[in-house]
């Protein structure tokens, strides 16, 4: 095992990285093939975007987290830049209220949203981890895990795409929330994974850089299980999960 205390080049982690998403990237959950291939009802994907609003709502908490962690005024310029992309700036509006009006748009009512009385306990716990990792582990690991903004552009455009071949009810200003988010992910990931590269020095830095993807992946993935367990069917193993 001496080399797994090898420290590996820059590059070799990234590639890591990049082999944690292929394996276990929530583009590969059951539900959202469904989602993605218009199999769904118009309930199930108010469910999904009732659900994913936790998420959005909580993001610039959690990347507030981290800016009052962050040690200097550059990396803290680089982390506001997000709080303003979602919280938007008073004038253009924010991820948070972007992803409103696609629940608007699929006919949900906002206050019912904005109460989270309709969320599902499962979506809570995992949302609320997210950010109670960046709070707790180490800088290193809460920047890394950001880190599946790798993957998003990917699925976002698939999910554009597939959603509105697949739903009357869905069409282009519905999902406008998306398309900021194919540059403002790419801008994300630029400055994490250079730095994530740069800082993790030892061995053990990496291998918590990629535990730290593997968990964020894990989280991404509880959430939809929830709505698939709720929604769907019940039966879906996550990849490497115990398989009876
Ligand atoms: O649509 C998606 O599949 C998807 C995935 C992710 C992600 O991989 O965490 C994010 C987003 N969207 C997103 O819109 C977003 O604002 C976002 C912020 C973050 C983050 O970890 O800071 N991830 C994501």
């Amino acid at each position: 095992m001496s080399d797994a205390a090898a420290l590996l080049a820059p590059e070799e982690l990234e590639a890591r990285l990049r082999a944690i998403g292929a394996e276990r990237y929530h583009s590969l959950h059951p539900f959202h093939r469904l989602l993605h291939d218009g199999k769904l009802s118009r309930g199930q994907v108010q469910a999904w975007a009732l659900n994913r609003y936790y998420y959005q709502a909580r993001i610039p908490a959690k990347d507030a987290t981290l800016l009052a962690r962050l040690p200097t005024p550059a990396l803290r310029r680089e982390w506001r830049r997000r709080l303003v992309d979602h919280d938007g700036d008073g004038g253009r509006p924010g991820g948070v209220e972007r992803w409103l009006a696609l629940t608007d748009g699929l006919g949900l009512d906002r206050g019912y949203v904005t109460s989270l009385a309709g969320l599902l306990p499962a979506t809570r716990f995992a949302v609320d981890a997210y950010v109670d990792f960046v709070r707790d582990r180490s800088v290193l690991e809460a920047v890394a895990s950001s880190l599946t903004e790798m993957f998003s552009p990917a699925i976002i455009s698939e999910r554009v795409s597939g959603m509105l071949r697949g739903y009357p009810f869905v069409d282009a200003a519905t999902l406008a929330y998306f398309t900021p988010r194919l540059t403002q992910a790419p801008q994300d990931v630029a400055f994490a994974l250079d730095y994530v590269k740069a800082e993790a020095r030892t061995r053990a830095a990496q291998e918590s850089v990629l535990a730290a993807l593997r968990f964020k992946c894990d989280l991404l993935w509880a959430q939809l299980d929830a709505l698939h367990h709720a929604y769907v069917v019940p039966g879906a193993p996550p990849p490497g999960a115990f398989r009876p």
